[in-house]
């Protein structure tokens, strides 16, 4: 179905859970004993079903719609068959591997279309809203938020709108900085194809090898280096949206004021307004040079106050990644062999036995990386971090994408582990980080253990940071999904309370659609309801997402 390969069904990467390592041979013993003795875990092989036996309810799709849809798109572009139809039952969240692991596929698309452009699109969508189909658009599967459930009150069939065809580089404006892109373009594609010209997009989010380009702009996307080169939001100087109503063309580089910017509309719709089926990018020069290195402080607080500092003085170098007390040891823990000897004797040397760790990196041209770093480097030492050396740097720089594979392989051994994150103003931020640890470890603490609640500040700006937290804890075998959802609920009303966004980058979806009115109001959800009125009269489009239900939520 397409070049690229495609994401395992119950995991991340592209190969089968079977084929899979075990714990032991990824995690180094000390770690495991660490996360045995902190959380009470027995580790215990839970592996998924076999994909063979996830339960896929048969396609509802209509002959009649199947033969239009054929019609349209062409045989080969029209599937229902199981492979095709799996592939796309969701996204990549804690709660949607649960359910996959345990062989429920029951939220899986009725079928997959996969239209080859704007006019083929805007023609899918408006034979979809006379039939009543739902459209789902799906770019990478990596959705964390429930973005492609495909739920529906009606529970019309739904089809996955996958943009695989739509996925090459059009058009290259090197003296303007714009490139025009197709939405189902990866990462690593984008970048190979940039490469002969000697641009780059430098969006790099731990997804990068799997999400797309169309997936980025509906979730409003932020990437590893984004407090240098920008959020998603800010590379995207245009978009075409098609809609049942129509295509728009938005955006007007390199700046407009033509009254409000529609373009802000497209940017987070989630597929609930249309689809994005082609795209406008800022692009940079390649970087020459690039320096990452390793800082330590004393402490969370100290590392809060030295990065806010470099950011009110437009020093914060391009990425930046501050872990708290328990990441740090997690990350002391995991490095294992050479890796941790030299990082432990980086510490000692410089008489630190734990504190936060930083890592930092600047890309670019060589002088102003020596110069923005050399501006950077006496104000991390005023708030007392000390050097720790590059090789701590290209080491997070080399494994930045391994993450999610070792969450499979935590998953196979019983436990949970899941990631949530939102961004406050430096003033709010302690308050936060404080709050949300309290209320994890209150609703995933039992008979005397606690979830190990680790949290990192990757995204740096003017009025403040986000905040990413992961949490590991014993799984209950009984209710696992409940165990999650009460902890998520819990620690989403924490972090609202405490003045952070419902979300900084992972969106809204499914899962946090019921508190969207207490970020953007009664009206501001009204304003949005309105506009999908508009675009999607018989609301056909990504429905389960993003605008809260009627009813409204306590
Ligand atoms: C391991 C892991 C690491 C992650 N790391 C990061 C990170 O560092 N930063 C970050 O921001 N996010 C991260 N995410 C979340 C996810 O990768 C992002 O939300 C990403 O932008 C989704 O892109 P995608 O192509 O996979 O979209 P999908 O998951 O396919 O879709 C996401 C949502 O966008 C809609 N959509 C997709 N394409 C289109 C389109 N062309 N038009 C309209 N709507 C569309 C879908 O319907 C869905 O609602 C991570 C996820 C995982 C699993």
């Amino acid at each position: 179905m397409s070049e690229q390969p495609e994401l395992t069904v119950q995991g991340w990467g592209p190969g089968g859970a079977s084929e899979a390592p075990d714990l032991a041979a990824v995690l180094p013993k000390a770690a495991r004993r660490h996360l045995a003795r902190e959380l009470g875990w027995t580790p215990r092989p839970t592996p998924p079903v076999a994909v063979d036996e996830i339960r896929l309810p048969p396609s509802r799709l209509p002959a009649d719609v199947h033969a239009e849809l054929v019609a349209l798109l062409g045989e080969d572009h029209v599937r229902t068959d199981r492979d095709a139809r799996l592939r796309r039952a969701g996204g990549r969240s804690y709660t949607d591997l649960l359910r996959r692991r345990a062989g429920d596929a029951s939220g899986a698309p009725d079928a997959v279309v996969l239209p080859g452009g704007t006019a083929q699109t805007a023609a899918l969508l408006a034979l979809c809203s006379e039939r009543g189909v739902l459209v789902v658009p799906f770019g990478g599967g990596t959705s964390v938020v429930g973005g492609l459930a495909g739920a529906d009150p009606d529970d019309r069939p739904s089809l996955a709108v996958d943009l695989a065809r739509m996925a090459s580089l059009a058009d290259v404006d090197v003296a303007s900085s714009l490139v025009t892109v197709g939405p189902g373009m990866r990462g690593p594609a984008l970048e190979a194809a940039l490469a002969p010209h000697a641009l780059a997009l430098g969006h790099l989010p731990q997804s990068w090898e799997f999400a797309t380009v169309g997936g980025y702009a509906a979730t409003r996307s932020a990437g590893q280096a984004s407090t240098g080169v920008g959020r998603f939001d800010d590379l995207v100087a245009g978009l075409t949206l098609a809609t049942p109503s129509g295509v728009l063309e938005l955006g007007h580089p390199p700046a407009s004021a033509a009254g409000p910017d529609l373009l802000g509309l497209a940017l987070g719709s989630e597929g609930a307004f249309g689809v994005v089926t082609e795209l406008r990018l800022r692009v940079r020069p390649a970087p020459r040079a690039a320096r990452y290195e390793g800082w330590s402080f004393r402490s969370w607080a100290d590392g809060l106050a030295g990065l806010q500092r470099l950011a009110r003085h437009d020093l914060l170098p391009d990425v930046v990644r501050l872990s708290d007390p328990d990441e740090t040891r997690a990350t002391l823990l995991n490095a294992g062999g050479t890796g941790a000897r030299l990082l432990r004797g980086a510490l000692r040397a410089r008489g630190r036995g734990g504190g936060c760790l930083l890592v930092v990196g600047w890309e670019g041209l060589a002088p102003l990386v020596r110069a923005r770093r050399g501006a950077a480097r006496p104000v991390l030492r005023e708030h007392g971090a000390v050097p720790i050396g590059r090789r701590v740097g290209e080491s997070w720089r080399r494994h930045r994408y391994a993450a999610p594979y070792l969450r499979d392989r935590l998953m196979d051994a019983g436990l949970l582990v899941e990631t949530l994150e939102t961004a406050a103003t430096w003033t709010d931020l302690p308050a936060v980080y404080d709050a949300v640890r309290a209320a994890l470890r209150a609703s995933l603490g039992r008979e005397g253990r606690q979830p190990l609640v680790m949290s990192h500040v990757s995204h740096g700006y003017p009025t403040g940071a986000s905040l990413y937290v992961t949490v590991l804890a014993d799984r209950d075998d009984a209710l696992p999904l409940q165990q999650w959802l009460t902890a998520k609920r819990a620690a989403t009303d924490a972090l609202l309370a405490a003045g952070g966004t419902l979300t900084h980058h992972h969106a809204v979806g499914a899962d946090h659609r019921p508190w969207l009115e207490r970020e953007v109001g009664p009206l501001g959800v009204e304003v949005l309801r309105a506009v999908k009125q508009r675009l999607d009269p018989r609301g056909v489009c990504n429905p389960g997402v993003l605008l809260p239900d009627r009813e409204g939520f306590s």
